[in-house]
């Protein structure tokens, strides 16, 4: 089997911590390939993405350009609607016989993995890989078994980015050089994202 890791994210935009969380569990785990799915409409998140759909995966793309192992995938933007996890797995499961997906997630989404669309089911399908975010600590105890005994934590350096404060300080007019990829950066500034 081809082991991909399912980095799944609203990406509004990408940044450094995306993609070094997904190229430490590419090597930890032993993923022969990781996949970054945008996803339409975020289960968790109030409100909506600053940039739409096409502009997110373009900025994906732009930030794994000549990366060999990674890959973007338009299938959770293609669907619409609420991007449920379970879904986008079980399509890709079928699609994809040959591959078994692990599902990649930053500590605050471990810590809400209670509260994701038909959890069990998921957690009966696929392991999750989890990476520490700052401010953020993962308590195991804390979940249920179920869940529990489905995650594989991995270390990684603490990241201090996040997408909400690189919108903030575009709005703010702060610079965000060096906090995501150069192409991504230009694709902001050339697109005027994030400035109202
Ligand atoms: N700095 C980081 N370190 C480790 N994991 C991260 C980091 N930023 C995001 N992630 C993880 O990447 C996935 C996608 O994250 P998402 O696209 O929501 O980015 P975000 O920075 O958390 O966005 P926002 O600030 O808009 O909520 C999630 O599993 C999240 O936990
Ligand atoms: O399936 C769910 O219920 C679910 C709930 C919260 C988050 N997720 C997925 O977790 C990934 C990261 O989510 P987010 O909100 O941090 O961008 C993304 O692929 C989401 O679709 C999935």
């Amino acid at each position: 089997m081809i082991k991909v890791g399912f980095m799944g994210g609203t990406f509004d935009p990408i940044h450094y911590g995306h993609l070094l969380a997904a190229e430490t569990a590419r090597e930890a785990c032993g993923l022969d390939e990781v996949w970054f799915i945008p996803s339409f409409r975020p289960p968790l998140k109030e409100n909506e993405p600053g940039a739409d759909g096409s502009q997110r995966l373009e900025m994906v793309y732009r930030a794994i350009d000549f990366q060999p192992h990674f890959r973007a995938m338009d299938v959770e933007l293609e669907r619409g609607g609420t991007s449920f996890s379970i879904d986008s797995i079980k399509s890709l499961q079928a699609l994809y016989p040959d591959r078994e997906f692990s599902i990649i997630i930053g500590s605050d989404r471990v810590n809400d993995l209670p509260k994701w669309h038909l959890i069990e089911e998921l957690a009966g399908l696929v392991r999750f890989i989890g990476v520490e975010r700052p401010d953020e600590p993962i308590d195991l105890s804390l979940l249920p078994a179920f869940i529990r005994d489905r995650i594989d934590l991995i270390k990684m350096p603490l990241i201090e980015i996040s997408s909400t404060e690189i919108r903030r300080r575009v709005r703010t007019g702060q610079s965000i050089r060096f906090l995501v990829p150069e192409k991504v950066y230009s694709f902001i500034k050339r697109n005027q994202l994030y400035e109202s």
